[in-house]
């Protein structure tokens, strides 16, 4: 089989934020939002990131479009390093990287009519004459399912389905190659979300688009995704494809976060497996597995040792000392007879 192409490479991505008027043994304090990720993304793929509120899903989206200043890391999309570019040169790369936001107007302006909102990014470019960029703003809101007469109306006009659609046309408008959609459809319904995400799957198709899915809902993100990273603290606890992340857990964040999802097959029942306490301070984080706080599973080492992500044969990569090499194989194994005791029980 051919190695897939990478679009994105990130590369031990840190975004730290300084927390003001505080003092650490004589240095500021720090959120550790983002804290040593990495991760590719293939072209055409959707890799979603899901993790609770607070874990640094938002950070990592901006920073990688760099609206957020990494402070350590590496950026590489399409072969080229992005961290230390200046505006300029950045500029020319970012047109094929765009970003949807949960709500697509809140930093617009509000007297702004859709034609001029959807329109804007290419209107700055100046490459395209006024009729060519009417004709693209057009073709545009058709292609989002809207009619041509919303372009003259204003975005309160619209119910959030809508305006999502008028934000993804938005992010259309510079022909993005990769995009980064961050809780696009958490305020909306959940008849609306799906048709929504439908959209955004089949202009995926057509455009031949790659994105980076942020959000917390576990179901959005199966819906949507062909690989699946899980984010807690500031790290991907674990990352690889969304059959083996759903099915096939390892993880016990990833279990736990699944065992509180509904499922449909009733014959593969799930035990809820209850978390104990609010995940800890990104400005303070545990020592060793920043989960081991909370893990049903933790022992000794992972009090003191940092776990990095190991891989398994079919691509699923996880960082928990369970699985550390020399005795992944006893440990896998205690764990499916088990599961095999239970399932007798
Ligand atoms: N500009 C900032 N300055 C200081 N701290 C920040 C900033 N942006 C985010 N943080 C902190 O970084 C951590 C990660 O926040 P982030 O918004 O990335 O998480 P998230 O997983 O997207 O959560 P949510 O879904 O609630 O937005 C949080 O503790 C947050 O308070």
């Amino acid at each position: 089989m051919s190695e897939r192409e990478k679009i994105l490479e990130i590369k031990h991505l840190k975004t730290y934020f300084p927390i003001k008027g505080t003092l650490f043994k004589g240095k500021a304090g720090l959120v550790k939002a983002v804290d040593d990720i990495s991760f590719d993304v293939f072209k055409g793929e959707t890799l979603g990131i899901v993790g609770e509120s607070g874990s640094g899903k938002s950070t990592l989206g901006r920073t990688i479009l760099r609206l957020t200043e990494p402070t350590d890391g590496e950026i590489i999309f399409e072969g080229n390093h992005l961290e230390h570019l200046g505006n300029r040169q950045l500029q020319k790369h970012r047109q094929h990287m765009q970003m949807v936001f949960q709500d697509p107007f809140a930093s617009l302006n509000p007297r702004m009519r859709v034609g001029q909102l959807v329109g804007e990014p290419i209107a700055v470019q100046k490459i395209l004459s006024k009729a060519e960029r009417t004709r693209k703003i057009e073709s545009l809101i058709e292609k989002v399912g809207l009619p041509k007469e919303a372009l003259a109306k204003f975005p309160h006009e619209f119910s959030g389905g809508q305006r999502q659609r008028i934000g993804i046309a938005r992010a259309l408008s510079m022909n993005p190659k990769f995009i980064i959609a961050d809780e696009p459809v958490s305020a909306l319904d959940v008849s609306v979300q799906s048709q929504v995400l439908n959209l955004m799957l089949d202009l995926q198709e057509e455009f031949n688009l790659t994105y980076l899915f942020i959000s917390h809902d576990l179901s959005v993100v199966k819906h949507i995704s062909d690989r699946v990273g899980v984010m807690y603290l500031g790290r991907i606890v674990e990352i690889g494809p969304k059959h083996d992340i759903y099915n096939n857990p390892l993880h016990p964040y990833t279990q736990a976060l699944l065992s509180a999802i509904p499922i449909v097959n009733f014959e593969k029942k799930r035990e809820k497996i209850q978390l104990s306490g609010e995940p800890p301070s990104p400005s303070d984080p545990p020592t060793g597995c920043a989960f081991h706080t909370r893990c049903p599973k933790a022992f000794d080492r992972c009090k003191v040792e940092r776990p990095e992500l190991i891989h398994n044969e079919s691509g699923q990569q996880v960082a928990c000392h369970l699985y550390s090499q020399e005795d992944n194989k006893k440990i896998l194994n205690a764990e499916s007879k088990i599961l095999q005791l239970t399932k007798q029980s």
